[in-house]
């Protein structure tokens, strides 16, 4: 039987999670961050095993985040902010290099924050694409402009090959399980703002504090 990690994808499914994110006073919910990543993996999966390196590692990161959450110091990890408080107050980040925490919260979220970054990019030029547009040229184009200065030249040459796998725009659009293309770019409209606002109060955060180039 299929457990839970291999079920379809749906965005949906990612949207209501990144709509859960966001507290009242603009917190961002861990749990509900994680479970975001945990949707979005699930679709890079139903790609095939081209995406796999890159599954793994959103993967093992989310996994970090979901130890840290269920772990003694759990409550100190339940929204974004209160992570950066409890991490930097006790001085369980490695700052300037590499050292004894080679994989604290925030620098872990890090990774995953500029992949946001991506995802946003993407997404929105899938939402205004025209039918015969190349959704391979959609994700280059937001890779280069995003994460892409981020990655040694290794990565950006085997995420650049990928790219090439991906199935042209019906069939992505298909693949995200919500129905017509016309309600996959209507969800997508109400999608990609919520992604932005995430990723906007995390890069504010990050940047007051100076985490942004965290080793
Ligand atoms: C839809 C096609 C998906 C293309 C994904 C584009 C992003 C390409 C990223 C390539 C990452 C390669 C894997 C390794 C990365 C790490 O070296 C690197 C640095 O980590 P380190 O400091 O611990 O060493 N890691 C990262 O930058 C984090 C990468 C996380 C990538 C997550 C991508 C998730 C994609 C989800 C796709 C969902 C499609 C959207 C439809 C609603």
């Amino acid at each position: 039987m299929a457990g839970p990690d291999n079920q379809k994808f749906c965005l949906q499914e990612v949207l209501d999670s990144f709509k859960s994110c966001l507290s009242p006073n603009r917190e961002i919910y861990m749990e509900h961050y994680v479970a975001g990543w945990k949707g979005l993996i699930k679709l890079l999966n139903s790609l095939g095993s081209v995406f796999g390196f890159i599954s793994k590692d959103a993967a093992s990161k989310t996994q970090i985040l979901m130890n840290f959450l269920d772990s003694k110091n759990g409550s100190e990890y339940a929204t974004v902010q209160s992570m950066v408080k409890f991490e930097l107050d006790n001085e369980l980040v490695d700052v300037n290099k590499k050292g004894i925490y080679p994989e604290s919260g925030c620098r872990t979220l890090l990774r995953l924050h500029r992949a946001l970054r991506w995802l946003e990019l993407f997404l929105d030029r899938l939402r205004t694409s025209k039918e015969d547009d190349k959704t391979s040229v959609m994700c280059r184009e937001a890779y280069n402009e995003s994460l892409a200065h981020h990655h040694p030249f290794m990565i950006r040459k085997a995420a650049g090959l990928a790219f090439y796998s991906l199935p042209g725009r019906p069939g992505f659009l298909e693949v995200m399980n919500v129905g017509s293309p016309e309600q996959v770019v209507a969800m997508l409209g109400e999608a990609v703002p919520l992604i932005s606002e995430v990723y906007t109060i995390t890069e504010e955060l990050y940047q007051k504090h100076n985490l942004l180039d965290l080793p």
